[in-house]
């Protein structure tokens, strides 16, 4: 018989500030499989079926914002809101949220706001909007992210404040609007972050330590709205690719470091596709027991 009797109370109360749920009287009956009614298709499907869901995607006018919103289309979000400083962009994107496989019936609510993610009032009005036009938010995929390079020695600390300001605080300020309204409506949902794999790895030769930083906040910034927000019913997870085929890491500015960066790269450039097997996983059903964690998706880069 065991004689562990787990760690002292004091001690597990000052670390978990959160509520611990008591036992359940009776406990749950172990479910072996989820919708057993179902058939295998169909259950496959509900796994990973966003049917109805409402969301926000900033960064959602070009690159992996906008492919990844797309996935949350064709998993059947019903209302998307696309959040992203580039108006011009922005409304030329809506185009990529239509296509010909959507009838009448079908068509989700596409719209399209110019939203700073720096402004907090800008945030908190155009959140209130979509949550008052939609009903509920339930997703919120954060894609608005800068970069530029500069070694440490000549950052100017303006130049170093606007990555912080755009790629973390830009990421908070959303979470934290959206959580709010989930909160106060006591419903659910799921954000996914945008980190980088430059937050676990000094990514090399661009000097790009603004960058690097910011994108290791994201991940702490992932466990820290997870642990805050878990009781609530919301779930934080992040994202962290590699080198991914976008204006990014993939326009014209970056042909000689791409070389470099492919000659260390396993299976060479993502495409934006690539995101979003991950990126629905986290929204789902299928990532329902998942939060506070960090995928990444790289090609095998930091494995070395
Ligand atoms: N492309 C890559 O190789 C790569 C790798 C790792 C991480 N990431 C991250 O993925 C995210 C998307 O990158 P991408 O390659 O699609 O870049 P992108 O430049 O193609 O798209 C980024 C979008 O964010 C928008 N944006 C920038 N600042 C904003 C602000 N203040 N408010 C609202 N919108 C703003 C831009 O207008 C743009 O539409 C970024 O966070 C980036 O750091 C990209
Ligand atoms: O991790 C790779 C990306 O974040 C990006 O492609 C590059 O490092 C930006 O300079």
């Amino acid at each position: 018989m065991s004689t562990d009797t787990g760690p002292p109370q004091g001690q597990l109360k000052y670390m978990t500030p959160f509520p611990i749920a008591p036992d359940p009287p009776t406990p749950k009956p172990i479910p072996d499989i989820i919708h057993p009614d179902r058939s295998l298709a169909e259950r496959a499907a509900a796994r990973f079926s966003l049917a109805g869901k409402h969301a926000i995607v900033t960064g959602g006018a070009q690159g992996l914002g906008l492919v990844s919103a797309r996935a949350l289309l064709d998993h059947g979000v019903s209302h998307l809101a696309i959040f992203d400083v580039d108006e011009k962009q922005g409304e030329a994107a809506l185009e990529h949220y239509r296509d010909a496989s959507m009838n009448e019936e079908s068509k989700p609510v596409v719209v399209f706001k110019k939203v700073d993610v720096t402004d907090e009032a800008m945030v908190n009005e155009a959140v209130q909007d979509v949550s008052h036009n939609f009903g509920t938010i339930d997703i919120l995929l954060c894609f608005a992210g800068i970069t530029d390079s500069k070694l440490a020695v000549d950052y100017p600390i303006e130049q170093w404040r606007r990555i912080f300001d755009v790629n973390v605080h830009g990421s908070f300020l959303v979470a934290r609007a959206v959580a709010r309204d989930i909160i106060a409506r006591s419903s659910s949902g799921s954000i996914v972050f945008t980190a980088s794999m430059s937050g676990y790895i000094v990514n090399t030769p661009q000097p790009h330590s603004a960058y690097a930083v910011s994108k290791a906040g994201v991940h702490h910034l992932t466990r820290s709205m997870a642990a805050e927000w878990v009781g609530h019913n919301i779930r934080v997870n992040s994202i962290s690719p590699g080198i991914m085929n976008t204006r990014l890491s993939g326009g014209p500015a970056q042909a000689g470091l791409r070389r470099l960066w492919m000659e260390r790269s396993p299976m060479g450039m993502g495409d934006p596709e690539d995101l979003t097997g991950a990126v629905i996983l986290l929204c789902s059903d299928a990532g329902k027991f998942m939060t506070g964690v960090d995928i990444r998706i790289e090609g095998g880069y930091t494995i070395f």
